[in-house]
């Protein structure tokens, strides 16, 4: 494991805000962390970040004791919180050649690496830019350049996405996909489900301190419903596929939809494959037949919902 929390806890005065983490993330894996404002993410991660000390239980990085070897924790972990300031009046070349120096990157290799850092995040035309002139977007990029300058094996990225564009969303994204490419372990965080749901090979939900939802994406998302919410479009025949739908025993709360349906699902992943078959077998023109994205938000509504009120 890369990374390994266990009975994980953290007070602070009276406020209990972590609570029993238990966390196993394997090499490569990117794990997204889940959970609404103040339910415990950044606690966490700044744990594991070594930037603060559990009350209980231990943590792990790289098998390094955060608590007891954070030197060597600090050299495997690239973090990037959930808010950083920009230096005025440094570029982005010379941000980055500040930190690489701060990682004791010996001078003569800093400029190619730098180099190589802003091409991987898509600045490269902006090296000579002042850092506080760029996009929110490209600073948080440069952010996570920053994070990686001593090559570390983990990322542990507070809410990279929060306050960007879709456009700056996406190619956050895309980075992302090419270091988990290379073979980086990453841990994300987010209060929304949908944002991570492609990028995450696991997920955790988190609220008021305590995990209650933890595996793959579609574990957690059928897990607490026991059936998936799915979309149906079709360009012909789509008073058949309504009929067809309708009459099906394993679907539940069909509603017309953006030149579609969406409906509930209650059954095996074999039973979906039969149905698609069955409309196709009808001449119903599929165009998309899958999980209904946006609903993941109401699978981590449904998850949360009444956790922690007593
Ligand atoms: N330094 C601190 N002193 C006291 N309480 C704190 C401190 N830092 C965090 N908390 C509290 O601990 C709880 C967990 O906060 P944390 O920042 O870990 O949540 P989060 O899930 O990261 O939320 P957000 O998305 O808002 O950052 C919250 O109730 C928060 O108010």
């Amino acid at each position: 494991m890369v990374i390994e929390t266990v009975h994980l806890g953290k007070r602070y005065g009276n406020l209990q805000a972590l609570t029993d983490l238990n966390l196993s993330i394997e090499p490569g894996k990117v794990f997204g962390f889940i959970g609404p404002n103040g339910a415990g993410k950044s606690t966490t991660m700044l744990i594991l970040s070594t930037l603060l000390e559990q009350s209980e239980g231990e943590a792990f990085v790289c098998g390094y004791n955060v608590r007891k070897d954070p030197a060597s924790v600090r050299q495997s972990v690239g973090y990037m919180p959930d808010f950083f300031g920009v230096y005025d009046n440094l570029t982005a070349v010379e941000y980055l050649e500040f930190y690489a120096g701060a990682y004791k990157i010996p001078a003569s290799k800093r400029r190619a690496l730098v180099g190589d850092l802003l091409e991987l995040v898509n600045l490269s035309h902006k090296a000579d830019a002042f850092v506080d002139s760029l996009s929110r977007g490209m600073q948080q990029r440069l952010g996570l350049a920053r994070c990686l300058v001593h090559d570390p094996a983990v990322l542990i990225l507070d809410e990279p996405a929060s306050g960007l564009d879709p456009r700056a969303r996406i190619e956050l994204r895309e980075i992302l996909k090419q270091l988990r490419g290379m073979g980086k372990t990453i841990i994300i965080s987010s209060h929304v489900l949908p944002e991570l749901a492609e990028l995450c090979d696991d997920i955790g939900v988190i609220e008021k301190g305590r995990l209650i939802a933890y595996g793959s994406v579609h574990e957690v998302s059928n897990r607490d419903t026991g059936q998936s919410r799915m979309q149906l479009r079709a360009l012909r025949n789509l008073d058949k596929a309504g009929l067809l739908l309708a009459s099906s025993p394993y679907v539940h709360q069909l509603t017309e939809y953006m030149g579609g349906f969406r409906f509930y699902f209650q059954g095996t992943e074999q039973q979906k494959a039969e149905l698609l078959q069955e409309l196709l077998d009808e001449q119903v023109a599929v165009v998309y037949y899958g999980d209904s994205k946006k609903d993941l938000e109401d699978v981590f509504l449904a998850i949360t919902e009444g956790v922690g009120m007593e």
